[in-house]
Protein backbone atom coordinates (compact mmCIF):
# COMPACT_ATOMS: atom_id res chain seq x y z
CA UNK A 1 0.00 0.00 0.00
CA UNK A 2 1.38 3.44 -1.07
CA UNK A 3 0.83 6.90 1.23
CA UNK A 4 -0.38 9.68 -1.45
CA UNK A 5 1.39 13.97 -0.98
CA UNK A 6 -0.85 16.40 0.60
CA UNK A 7 -0.92 18.28 -2.62
CA UNK A 8 -4.29 19.83 -3.60
CA UNK A 9 -5.88 20.86 -6.92
CA UNK A 10 -8.90 22.41 -8.22
CA UNK A 11 -9.34 21.34 -11.80
CA UNK A 12 -12.66 19.32 -11.91
CA UNK A 13 -15.50 18.41 -14.00
CA UNK A 14 -16.58 21.99 -14.97
CA UNK A 15 -19.88 21.18 -13.89
CA UNK A 16 -20.65 19.94 -10.31
CA UNK A 17 -23.35 17.44 -11.41
CA UNK A 18 -25.34 17.86 -7.76
CA UNK A 19 -26.29 20.58 -5.05
CA UNK A 20 -28.68 21.24 -2.12
CA UNK A 21 -30.70 24.30 -2.97
CA UNK A 22 -32.21 25.07 0.03
CA UNK A 23 -36.06 22.80 -0.24
CA UNK A 24 -34.69 21.40 -3.56
CA UNK A 25 -31.64 19.02 -5.16
CA UNK A 26 -30.41 20.49 -8.08
CA UNK A 27 -29.27 18.21 -10.73
CA UNK A 28 -26.81 18.65 -14.14
CA UNK A 29 -29.22 16.70 -16.65
CA UNK A 30 -26.36 14.09 -17.81
CA UNK A 31 -28.41 12.80 -20.95
CA UNK A 32 -28.15 16.27 -22.34
CA UNK A 33 -24.53 17.02 -22.00
CA UNK A 34 -22.25 18.40 -24.22
CA UNK A 35 -24.86 19.96 -26.35
CA UNK A 36 -27.02 20.94 -23.50
CA UNK A 37 -26.42 22.06 -20.05
CA UNK A 38 -29.74 21.87 -18.17
CA UNK A 39 -30.40 21.87 -14.03
CA UNK A 40 -33.28 20.53 -12.66
CA UNK A 41 -34.91 21.20 -9.31
CA UNK A 42 -36.36 17.92 -7.54
CA UNK A 43 -38.46 18.43 -4.77
CA UNK A 44 -39.36 15.22 -3.94
CA UNK A 45 -37.85 11.63 -3.54
CA UNK A 46 -39.89 10.50 -6.66
CA UNK A 47 -37.98 12.70 -9.20
CA UNK A 48 -34.93 11.83 -7.48
CA UNK A 49 -35.74 8.42 -8.13
CA UNK A 50 -36.62 8.93 -11.94
CA UNK A 51 -33.18 10.90 -12.38
CA UNK A 52 -31.11 8.28 -10.94
CA UNK A 53 -33.27 5.08 -13.26
CA UNK A 54 -32.59 7.62 -16.53
CA UNK A 55 -29.24 8.58 -15.61
CA UNK A 56 -29.77 12.11 -15.46
CA UNK A 57 -27.31 11.75 -13.35
CA UNK A 58 -25.15 8.74 -12.91
CA UNK A 59 -21.69 7.59 -11.95
CA UNK A 60 -21.61 5.32 -8.66
CA UNK A 61 -20.84 8.22 -6.02
CA UNK A 62 -23.06 10.70 -7.92
CA UNK A 63 -25.96 8.20 -7.44
CA UNK A 64 -25.12 7.76 -3.51
CA UNK A 65 -25.27 11.51 -3.28
CA UNK A 66 -28.89 12.23 -4.67
CA UNK A 67 -30.26 9.76 -3.33
CA UNK A 68 -29.10 10.62 -0.23
CA UNK A 69 -30.81 13.90 -0.64
CA UNK A 70 -33.93 12.00 -2.19
CA UNK A 71 -34.20 10.54 1.67
CA UNK A 72 -33.74 14.31 2.91
CA UNK A 73 -36.45 15.35 0.48
CA UNK A 74 -39.23 12.64 1.48
CA UNK A 75 -37.96 13.55 5.67
CA UNK A 76 -39.21 16.90 4.68
CA UNK A 77 -42.47 16.30 3.10
CA UNK A 78 -43.54 14.79 6.27
CA UNK A 79 -46.47 16.84 8.06
CA UNK A 80 -46.83 15.44 11.56
CA UNK A 81 -44.61 15.47 14.43
CA UNK A 82 -44.17 11.91 15.84
CA UNK A 83 -40.26 11.37 15.57
CA UNK A 84 -41.55 7.57 15.09
CA UNK A 85 -43.65 8.26 12.18
CA UNK A 86 -40.97 10.54 10.53
CA UNK A 87 -38.29 7.39 10.82
CA UNK A 88 -40.77 5.18 9.08
CA UNK A 89 -40.85 7.77 6.59
CA UNK A 90 -37.45 7.54 5.68
CA UNK A 91 -37.14 3.74 5.94
CA UNK A 92 -39.74 3.86 3.34
CA UNK A 93 -38.18 6.59 1.06
CA UNK A 94 -34.05 4.31 1.70
CA UNK A 95 -36.12 1.17 0.56
CA UNK A 96 -37.67 2.87 -2.69
CA UNK A 97 -34.98 4.70 -3.80
CA UNK A 98 -32.86 1.68 -3.42
CA UNK A 99 -34.94 0.06 -6.16
CA UNK A 100 -33.38 3.11 -8.80
CA UNK A 101 -30.62 1.09 -9.96
CA UNK A 102 -28.86 -2.09 -9.21
CA UNK A 103 -25.27 -2.64 -9.80
CA UNK A 104 -23.70 0.32 -7.77
CA UNK A 105 -23.14 -0.12 -4.33
CA UNK A 106 -22.74 3.47 -3.08
CA UNK A 107 -26.43 3.65 -3.80
CA UNK A 108 -27.27 1.17 -0.96
CA UNK A 109 -24.16 2.26 0.83
CA UNK A 110 -25.44 5.91 1.02
CA UNK A 111 -28.84 4.98 1.80
CA UNK A 112 -27.60 2.15 4.69
CA UNK A 113 -25.87 5.59 6.40
CA UNK A 114 -28.90 7.93 5.81
CA UNK A 115 -31.43 4.70 7.22
CA UNK A 116 -29.25 4.35 10.17
CA UNK A 117 -28.75 8.27 10.83
CA UNK A 118 -32.26 8.79 10.59
CA UNK A 119 -32.26 5.77 13.54
CA UNK A 120 -30.43 7.47 15.66
CA UNK A 121 -32.02 11.42 15.40
CA UNK A 122 -35.22 9.49 15.78
CA UNK A 123 -33.93 8.90 19.46
CA UNK A 124 -33.31 11.75 20.38
CA UNK A 125 -35.89 14.54 21.91
CA UNK A 126 -35.12 16.80 18.86
CA UNK A 127 -38.10 18.52 16.90
CA UNK A 128 -39.03 17.26 13.25
CA UNK A 129 -37.48 20.31 11.97
CA UNK A 130 -33.95 19.84 13.93
CA UNK A 131 -34.19 15.78 12.47
CA UNK A 132 -34.35 17.51 9.01
CA UNK A 133 -31.71 19.61 9.77
CA UNK A 134 -29.23 16.63 11.04
CA UNK A 135 -30.45 14.50 8.12
CA UNK A 136 -29.76 16.86 5.77
CA UNK A 137 -26.16 17.46 7.32
CA UNK A 138 -25.49 14.21 6.60
CA UNK A 139 -26.15 13.83 3.05
CA UNK A 140 -24.20 16.99 3.03
CA UNK A 141 -21.10 14.99 4.45
CA UNK A 142 -21.56 11.82 2.54
CA UNK A 143 -21.26 14.81 -0.49
CA UNK A 144 -18.09 16.45 1.33
CA UNK A 145 -16.32 12.98 2.11
CA UNK A 146 -16.85 11.92 -1.39
CA UNK A 147 -15.18 15.24 -2.45
CA UNK A 148 -11.36 14.88 -0.46
CA UNK A 149 -11.84 10.70 -1.23
CA UNK A 150 -11.81 11.64 -5.05
CA UNK A 151 -8.95 14.29 -4.24
CA UNK A 152 -6.82 11.10 -1.55
CA UNK A 153 -7.83 9.00 -4.81
CA UNK A 154 -6.18 11.19 -7.29
CA UNK A 155 -2.94 11.70 -5.02
CA UNK A 156 -2.46 8.31 -4.69
CA UNK A 157 -2.61 7.90 -8.90
CA UNK A 158 -0.74 10.68 -9.55
CA UNK A 159 2.81 8.51 -9.54
CA UNK A 160 1.24 6.58 -12.19
CA UNK A 161 0.81 9.15 -14.71
CA UNK A 162 4.32 10.12 -16.32
CA UNK A 163 5.31 12.75 -19.21
CA UNK A 164 4.69 11.32 -22.37
CA UNK A 165 2.71 8.31 -21.44
CA UNK A 166 -0.67 7.37 -23.04
CA UNK A 167 -3.45 6.90 -20.70
CA UNK A 168 -7.16 5.22 -21.93
CA UNK A 169 -9.86 4.92 -20.01
CA UNK A 170 -13.69 3.88 -20.54
CA UNK A 171 -17.11 5.84 -19.72
CA UNK A 172 -16.88 8.45 -17.50
CA UNK A 173 -15.64 8.47 -13.80
CA UNK A 174 -14.72 12.25 -13.92
CA UNK A 175 -16.01 14.79 -11.64
CA UNK A 176 -19.96 14.26 -13.23
CA UNK A 177 -19.73 10.93 -11.53
CA UNK A 178 -18.59 12.18 -7.99
CA UNK A 179 -18.92 14.75 -5.89
CA UNK A 180 -16.22 16.84 -7.83
CA UNK A 181 -12.77 15.63 -9.62
CA UNK A 182 -13.74 11.93 -10.09
CA UNK A 183 -12.08 8.86 -9.58
CA UNK A 184 -10.09 7.78 -12.53
CA UNK A 185 -9.66 11.37 -13.80
CA UNK A 186 -8.76 12.41 -10.36
CA UNK A 187 -5.10 11.77 -11.12
CA UNK A 188 -5.37 13.02 -14.50
CA UNK A 189 -6.70 16.56 -13.39
CA UNK A 190 -3.58 16.55 -10.93
CA UNK A 191 -1.22 15.72 -13.12
CA UNK A 192 -2.57 18.27 -15.58
CA UNK A 193 -2.35 20.63 -13.19
CA UNK A 194 1.19 19.82 -12.12
CA UNK A 195 2.55 20.13 -15.19
CA UNK A 196 3.17 16.36 -16.47
CA UNK A 197 2.56 16.11 -20.61
CA UNK A 198 0.09 13.01 -21.14
CA UNK A 199 -2.35 12.05 -23.92
CA UNK A 200 -6.02 10.64 -23.10
CA UNK A 201 -7.85 8.23 -24.94
CA UNK A 202 -11.51 8.17 -24.49
CA UNK A 203 -13.93 5.39 -25.41
CA UNK A 204 -17.30 6.53 -26.62
CA UNK A 205 -18.80 4.00 -24.35
CA UNK A 206 -21.57 2.73 -26.06
CA UNK A 207 -24.60 2.59 -25.77
CA UNK A 208 -25.00 5.75 -23.63
CA UNK A 209 -21.99 7.03 -24.77
CA UNK A 210 -20.57 8.77 -21.17
CA UNK A 211 -17.02 8.63 -22.90
CA UNK A 212 -17.79 11.04 -25.72
CA UNK A 213 -20.42 13.25 -24.05
CA UNK A 214 -19.03 13.25 -20.88
CA UNK A 215 -15.40 12.26 -20.39
CA UNK A 216 -13.96 14.01 -23.32
CA UNK A 217 -16.02 17.10 -22.46
CA UNK A 218 -14.96 17.06 -18.86
CA UNK A 219 -10.79 16.90 -20.43
CA UNK A 220 -11.18 19.29 -22.80
CA UNK A 221 -12.76 21.59 -20.68
CA UNK A 222 -9.82 21.09 -18.36
CA UNK A 223 -7.27 21.49 -21.63
CA UNK A 224 -6.33 17.93 -21.61
CA UNK A 225 -4.80 16.39 -24.47
CA UNK A 226 -7.99 13.79 -25.20
CA UNK A 227 -8.54 11.51 -28.22
CA UNK A 228 -12.47 10.06 -28.77
CA UNK A 229 -12.14 6.74 -30.10
CA UNK A 230 -15.16 4.66 -30.84
CA UNK A 231 -15.16 1.11 -28.76
CA UNK A 232 -14.07 -0.93 -31.34
CA UNK A 233 -10.29 1.18 -31.74
CA UNK A 234 -9.05 0.35 -28.33
CA UNK A 235 -6.99 -2.83 -29.74
CA UNK A 236 -5.75 -0.85 -32.49
CA UNK A 237 -4.05 2.32 -30.38
CA UNK A 238 -2.77 -0.30 -28.23
CA UNK A 239 -1.57 -2.19 -30.88
CA UNK A 240 0.24 0.83 -32.19
CA UNK A 241 2.20 1.43 -28.11
CA UNK A 242 -0.12 4.80 -27.90
CA UNK A 243 -1.27 3.62 -24.64
CA UNK A 244 1.12 2.76 -21.32
CA UNK A 245 -1.51 2.30 -18.76
CA UNK A 246 -5.59 1.70 -18.42
CA UNK A 247 -7.60 3.98 -16.16
CA UNK A 248 -11.21 3.15 -15.26
CA UNK A 249 -13.94 3.58 -12.74
CA UNK A 250 -16.06 1.36 -10.94
CA UNK A 251 -19.72 0.72 -9.71
CA UNK A 252 -18.63 -2.41 -7.54
CA UNK A 253 -15.48 -4.63 -6.74
CA UNK A 254 -16.50 -7.46 -4.72
CA UNK A 255 -14.81 -9.25 -1.83
CA UNK A 256 -11.96 -10.97 -4.46
CA UNK A 257 -11.51 -7.55 -6.42
CA UNK A 258 -13.47 -8.83 -9.30
CA UNK A 259 -14.61 -5.39 -11.13
CA UNK A 260 -17.85 -4.46 -12.00
CA UNK A 261 -17.77 -1.67 -14.13
CA UNK A 262 -19.44 -0.09 -17.45
CA UNK A 263 -20.24 -2.64 -19.87
CA UNK A 264 -17.23 -2.73 -22.01
CA UNK A 265 -14.78 -2.90 -19.59
CA UNK A 266 -13.95 -6.59 -19.31
CA UNK A 267 -13.15 -6.03 -23.10
CA UNK A 268 -10.45 -3.77 -22.36
CA UNK A 269 -9.07 -5.25 -19.47
CA UNK A 270 -8.28 -8.27 -21.81
CA UNK A 271 -7.02 -5.89 -24.61
CA UNK A 272 -4.45 -4.36 -22.05
CA UNK A 273 -3.29 -8.07 -20.53
CA UNK A 274 -2.54 -8.81 -23.99
CA UNK A 275 -0.09 -5.71 -24.66
CA UNK A 276 1.27 -5.74 -21.31
CA UNK A 277 -0.20 -2.80 -20.12
CA UNK A 278 -0.96 -2.46 -16.28
CA UNK A 279 -4.65 -1.99 -16.12
CA UNK A 280 -5.96 0.55 -13.23
CA UNK A 281 -8.80 0.94 -11.28
CA UNK A 282 -9.87 3.79 -9.22
CA UNK A 283 -12.23 3.24 -6.41
CA UNK A 284 -13.39 4.83 -3.27
CA UNK A 285 -13.90 2.57 -0.31
CA UNK A 286 -17.71 3.18 -0.45
CA UNK A 287 -17.53 1.19 -3.75
CA UNK A 288 -15.84 -1.74 -2.05
CA UNK A 289 -18.71 -4.36 -1.29
CA UNK A 290 -16.79 -6.84 1.18
CA UNK A 291 -20.17 -8.64 1.69
CA UNK A 292 -20.54 -9.47 -2.02
CA UNK A 293 -17.84 -12.56 -2.03
CA UNK A 294 -17.43 -12.50 -6.23
CA UNK A 295 -18.07 -10.58 -9.35
CA UNK A 296 -20.62 -13.44 -10.29
CA UNK A 297 -22.76 -12.35 -7.14
CA UNK A 298 -23.05 -8.33 -8.37
CA UNK A 299 -26.57 -7.94 -9.87
CA UNK A 300 -25.75 -6.67 -13.42
CA UNK A 301 -28.38 -3.87 -14.69
CA UNK A 302 -29.99 -4.98 -18.12
CA UNK A 303 -31.28 -1.34 -19.91
CA UNK A 304 -33.63 -0.66 -22.71
CA UNK A 305 -33.54 -1.95 -25.89
CA UNK A 306 -34.20 1.72 -27.16
CA UNK A 307 -30.51 2.86 -26.08
CA UNK A 308 -29.03 -0.04 -28.54
CA UNK A 309 -31.42 0.61 -31.06
CA UNK A 310 -32.50 4.34 -30.97
CA UNK A 311 -29.66 5.63 -29.07
CA UNK A 312 -28.15 8.47 -31.94
CA UNK A 313 -31.71 9.81 -32.22
CA UNK A 314 -32.95 7.61 -34.56
CA UNK A 315 -33.58 4.03 -36.00
CA UNK A 316 -30.22 1.68 -36.70
CA UNK A 317 -31.66 -1.41 -36.43
CA UNK A 318 -34.99 -3.64 -37.48
CA UNK A 319 -37.88 -3.48 -35.68
CA UNK A 320 -39.01 -6.49 -34.01
CA UNK A 321 -34.87 -7.49 -33.67
CA UNK A 322 -33.91 -8.98 -29.98
CA UNK A 323 -31.79 -7.00 -28.02
CA UNK A 324 -29.22 -7.67 -25.47
CA UNK A 325 -28.20 -4.70 -23.36
CA UNK A 326 -26.36 -5.04 -20.02
CA UNK A 327 -25.33 -1.64 -18.36
CA UNK A 328 -22.10 -3.24 -16.91
CA UNK A 329 -19.64 -6.24 -17.18
CA UNK A 330 -17.51 -8.04 -14.74
CA UNK A 331 -13.60 -7.73 -14.88
CA UNK A 332 -12.15 -10.77 -13.02
CA UNK A 333 -9.64 -9.32 -10.47
CA UNK A 334 -6.58 -11.48 -12.44
CA UNK A 335 -7.07 -8.70 -14.98
CA UNK A 336 -6.75 -6.20 -12.18
CA UNK A 337 -3.21 -4.58 -11.88
CA UNK A 338 -3.64 -2.36 -8.79
CA UNK A 339 -7.06 -0.59 -7.01
CA UNK A 340 -6.55 2.78 -6.03
CA UNK A 341 -8.22 3.67 -3.35
CA UNK A 342 -8.41 7.16 -1.13
CA UNK A 343 -6.05 4.78 1.24
CA UNK A 344 -3.44 3.94 -1.09
CA UNK A 345 -2.88 1.66 -3.83
CA UNK A 346 -3.61 -1.80 -3.21
CA UNK A 347 -2.68 -5.21 -5.18
CA UNK A 348 -3.40 -8.73 -5.28
CA UNK A 349 -4.10 -11.16 -3.45
CA UNK A 350 -6.89 -8.77 -3.10
CA UNK A 351 -8.96 -10.89 -0.81
CA UNK A 352 -7.07 -10.10 1.76
CA UNK A 353 -5.59 -6.44 0.24
CA UNK A 354 -9.12 -5.17 0.75
CA UNK A 355 -10.30 -6.54 3.79
CA UNK A 356 -6.80 -4.71 4.88
CA UNK A 357 -8.03 -1.36 4.41
CA UNK A 358 -11.19 -1.75 5.92
CA UNK A 359 -9.02 -2.64 9.06
CA UNK A 360 -8.62 0.25 10.72
CA UNK A 361 -12.30 1.29 10.64
CA UNK A 362 -13.63 -1.70 12.77
C1 LIG B 1 -16.97 6.92 -10.53
S1 LIG B 1 -18.24 5.82 -10.85
C2 LIG B 1 -18.28 5.83 -12.57
C3 LIG B 1 -18.85 4.58 -13.15
O1 LIG B 1 -20.29 4.65 -13.25
C4 LIG B 1 -20.63 4.53 -14.63
O2 LIG B 1 -21.83 3.86 -14.85
P1 LIG B 1 -23.16 4.72 -15.22
O3 LIG B 1 -22.72 5.84 -16.14
O4 LIG B 1 -24.07 3.69 -15.88
O5 LIG B 1 -23.69 5.20 -13.90
C5 LIG B 1 -19.48 3.75 -15.21
O6 LIG B 1 -19.56 2.38 -14.89
C6 LIG B 1 -18.32 4.43 -14.53
O7 LIG B 1 -17.11 3.74 -14.54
Amino acid sequence: MSTGTDQDFNASSPLSSLSWGGDHLLMLDQRLLPEEIVFLKLYTAEEVWEGIHSMKVRGAPAIGIAAAYGVVLAARAYPGALPVEWLEVTRKACAYLATSRPTAVNLFWALDRMKEKAGQLANTASSIAALNEQLLAEADAIRAEDEEVCRRIGEHALPLIQDGMGILTHCNAGGLATAKYGTALAPMYLAHENGISFKVFADETRPVLQGARLTAFELQQAGIDVTLLADNMAAMVMSKGWVQAVIVGTDRIAANGDVANKIGTYGVAVLAKAHGIPFYVASPLSTIDLSTPTGQDIPIEERAAEEITEGFGKRTAPQGVKVFNPAFDVTPNEYVTAIITEKGIVQAPYDESLKDLFADND
